[in-house]
């Protein structure tokens, strides 16, 4: 049984991606492709990383427009069999929906205030504070709009099922070992308390695939996840 975890494959090239994902892959659900690999390679990237191995993946390309833009875009992607798409929650109901509409087969996650983001950051962008406030309210507001899933920082999640229930997906980025450099990441958590909290999938990258042995850290961080 492979761990909650979904890893964030932000490599330079393709070869470094393909290696990482067949390294974590006995290990973990779940890899994920984000806009640093996507712009790059395209949608050929999906089928590099998924290999044979049937591991899911999660598009992680943050989509934030207007609903038609948004509903074309997800159409465009839906012939890859993503898992998990990324919407913008601030992009709100119409866009959520369009999306959701779009990709009836994958699960529409939709980013609530991103985890690189502080107090001090939320009121320089004129947004109402504290962060587990605006986090709940975005939550609430997508899940209304068809959102199955949502993505909040660890610090987040007791409060965010509390608002939407037992259905819904909660991804937590923003996760750091016990010690570990934060990096850009503003409010985290360790993969310990990540799941004890309720995530359901918890998004990790630089700590495993910035490790010497991508594949032996994937492995160290299943086997703390299923000692929680
Ligand atoms: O709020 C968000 C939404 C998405 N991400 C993405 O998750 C990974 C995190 O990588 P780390 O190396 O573990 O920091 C990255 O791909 C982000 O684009 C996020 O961090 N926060």
């Amino acid at each position: 049984m492979t761990a909650p975890i979904a890893v964030a494959l932000d490599a330079p090239d393709l070869e470094t991606a393909a290696r990482w994902a067949t390294l974590v892959t006995p290990h973990v659900s779940t890899v994920k492709v984000g806009l640093e690999l996507y712009l790059r390679y395209g949608p050929d990237v999906v089928a590099s990383v998924r290999g044979a191995s049937g591991v899911q993946v999660f598009l992680d390309l943050k989509l934030h427009d207007i609903p038609a833009t948004v509903r074309g875009a997800a159409r465009a992607v839906a012939r890859l069999k993503p898992t998990y798409l990324t919407v913008h929650a601030a992009g709100g109901p119409a866009m959520i929906r369009a999306a959701v509409e779009a990709v009836p087969a994958a699960r529409i996650a939709a980013v609530t205030v991103l985890t690189s983001l502080g107090e001090a950051d939320l009121a320089a962008l004129g947004i109402e504070g504290p962060a587990p406030d605006a986090v709940r309210r975005l939550a609430a507001l997508a899940v209304d709009a068809g959102a199955q899933a949502l993505v909040c920082s660890p610090r987040e999640v007791a409060a965010v099922r509390a608002e939407v229930g037992p259905d819904v997906t909660l991804i937590t980025p923003g996760v750091r070992p016990a010690g570990a450099d934060t990096q850009d990441q503003a409010r985290v958590a360790t993969p310990e308390e990540a799941l004890s909290a309720g995530a359901d999938l918890l998004v990790i990258g630089r700590p495993i695939t910035g490790a010497p042995d991508p594949g032996a850290a994937a492995a160290a961080m299943a086997a703390a996840l299923r000692r929680v």
